[in-house]
């Protein structure tokens, strides 16, 4: 599924409409419908709606909400808020039905008592006023509906197709913005629906096909999608009988450092729960004997260095870098004296893709040039959160979850790597500009130690030489999943042993 900026529905729009020749008004007939049929599934009986309407075709819809529940019973108080002469062609259509149907309040200022008293009565509010057409701060008389909207606080508010005052791109608020509790999009969602504080004034959302062609042509094909496992779930095949430890790759975990073992380990179990033939942790030689009374399944490999790892030790990376089809750098990791050319010698010489987390984030950050020595054509992987994030683009952590979509795109073309900019609705970002969108994930996930595990989940599938564009947004629905299928009773008590244990009913869900 497709995820849109205002711009791209418009070119969706437009084509669907000019050059395919559909009216406008059906798609928006379809369009109202299917918000009247959210309203009556929640409320089978008729009851009262307010219907705000703007002077756009968002109004337009509201006009087709409103014929369809005042035919099926409903009580409807309908309001036009914006000027008649300013209607757009299609909106007037069903605004001209409307009128000859019932009286339509038309919402000069000194009328905000009769909007009250509609509000106070009303069992849903219809929010119409604007959708992706809105641009810039909200004008007064709309501002000033929007804020009666929010202080009536009975009534089950339905956004039409965006909250009034969100921004169908950025999802940040317009001065203000209607606080919905179900929002009905059309045809795909949009950045807004799921970019803060946009998403949380959306409520859910629920998607109605319109009629609206799926994608007309390459050119106006959207950039962004949905992660959803239709569209990565043929990549993992059931298991084959005749399968044995070599057949489903061997990762080598990099990290662990004194007083980090931990991360590394559950690094390495995860990428064994996600389905990896072989995992080796390689930790510095002093930390070899504590690792190993950690582990069972993980195979222990020591690199020279005391407590850290030494910069200058690369005859058994060459020995035994081959036997790898794919690497995880960076679960417990941390800092030492020479990091940034024991980080760039083992970026160049490991020829297997790669997935950087944690300190070798940190590490980039104050090297990004080492980048450059990733032999090509492998792949590189980058899951910072939005703390790692923000040092890598030298910027602030507000201003990161201000501009998501924008950060982890940029990352991603500067550094010519896969961008996992993690959080609620995770980013995956490609050099292409292409981005996924992930909406699976649960407040369990806010511990320590669950970035380990995505990282071991990514670095699991690359290992299993899955392709590039389905193992991580397959790693990071998975993880989301495991997430939320971990919590038995509530998130707060979620350990990382339960996500582990989780990954396995979340392939069984998503892949079988
Ligand atoms: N395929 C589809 O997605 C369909 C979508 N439909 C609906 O059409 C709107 C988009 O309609 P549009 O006319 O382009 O814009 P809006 O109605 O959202 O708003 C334009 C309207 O609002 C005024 N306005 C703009 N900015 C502001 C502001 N900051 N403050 C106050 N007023 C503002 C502007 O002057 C216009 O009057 C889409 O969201 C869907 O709901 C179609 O109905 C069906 C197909
Ligand atoms: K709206």
């Amino acid at each position: 599924m497709y995820l849109v900026t205002a711009k791209e529905m418009r070119n969706l729009d437009r084509y669907t409409i000019d050059h395919l020749g559909v009216p406008g008004v059906v798609l928006m007939e379809n369009a109202g419908k299917a918000v009247a049929e959210e309203i009556m599934h929640r409320f089978p009986e008729p009851k009262t709606a307010v219907i705000l309407c703007g002077s756009g075709n968002n109004g337009g819809d509201g006009w087709v909400v409103a014929r369809h529940l005042q035919f099926r019973g409903w009580k409807v108080y309908l309001w036009l808020v914006g000027a008649v002469e300013k209607m757009a062609p299609d909106a007037r259509v069903f605004y001209e039905v409307c009128q000859r149907l019932t009286r339509i309040e038309i919402d000069p200022q000194q009328e905000r008592d009769q909007l009250r008293r509609h509000l106070e009565q009303a069992d849903v509010v219809v929010d119409a006023l604007l959708g992706t057409g809105a641009t810039g701060q909200l004008r007064p008389h709309i501002a000033e509906v929007v804020a009666l909207v929010n202080q009536q606080s009975k009534a089950f508010v339905v956004a039409v197709d965006l909250p009034t005052g969100v921004d169908a791109d950025t999802g940040g608020v317009l001065t203000e913005a209607v606080q919905a509790d179900l929002t009905v999009t059309f045809a795909f969602p949009k950045w807004g629906h799921y970019l803060r504080p946009g998403a949380d004034y959306s409520g859910e959302v629920k998607v109605a096909d319109i009629g609206l062609s799926p994608c007309a042509s390459p050119e106006l094909e959207p950039s962004a999608r949905i992660n959803l496992p239709s569209d990565w779930q043929h990549h993992l095949p059931p298991r084959s009988a005749w399968a044995h430890k070599g057949t489903h790759g061997h990762l080598l975990v990099v990290g662990g450092s004194r007083g980090m073992l931990g991360a590394a380990v559950m690094a390495g179990e995860a990428a064994y729960r996600t389905g990896a033939g072989l995992v080796t942790i390689t930790v510095p030689s002093s930390e070899q004997l504590p690792l190993s009374a950690k582990v069972t399944q993980q195979m222990v490999w020591s690199w020279p260095g005391e407590s850290t790892f030494s910069p200058d030790s690369w005859q058994m990376i060459e020995e035994r870098r081959t036997r790898f089809s794919a690497v995880a750098i960076g679960p417990g990791l941390g800092r030492f004296a020479g990091e940034a050319d024991w980080l760039g010698e083992l970026m160049k010489r490991m020829e297997v893709p790669m997935v950087l987390d944690a300190d070798a984030l940190n590490i980039l950050s104050d090297h990004p040039s080492l980048l450059q020595k990733r032999p090509s054509p492998f792949a590189t992987v980058l899951t910072p959160h939005p703390g790692e994030m923000a040092r890598l683009l030298a910027c602030s952590v507000a201003h990161v979850e201000s501009s998501r979509r924008q950060a982890a795109g940029e990352l991603a073309q500067k550094t010519g790597a896969v961008v996992v900019l993690k959080g609620r609705y995770t980013i995956v970002a490609f050099p292409d500009g292409k981005q996924i969108l992930n909406l699976t994930g649960s407040p369990a996930l806010a511990k320590g130690g669950a970035g380990d595990l995505l990282t071991g989940m990514i670095g699991s599938l690359l290992a299993q030489r899955i392709p590039l564009g389905a193992a991580v947004p397959m790693a990071v629905y998975l993880h989301g999943k495991a997430g939320e299928l971990a919590v038995s009773s509530v998130p707060h008590s979620v350990m990382f042993s339960d996500i582990l244990s989780a990954i396995g009913p979340a392939l069984r869900q998503c892949c079988q």
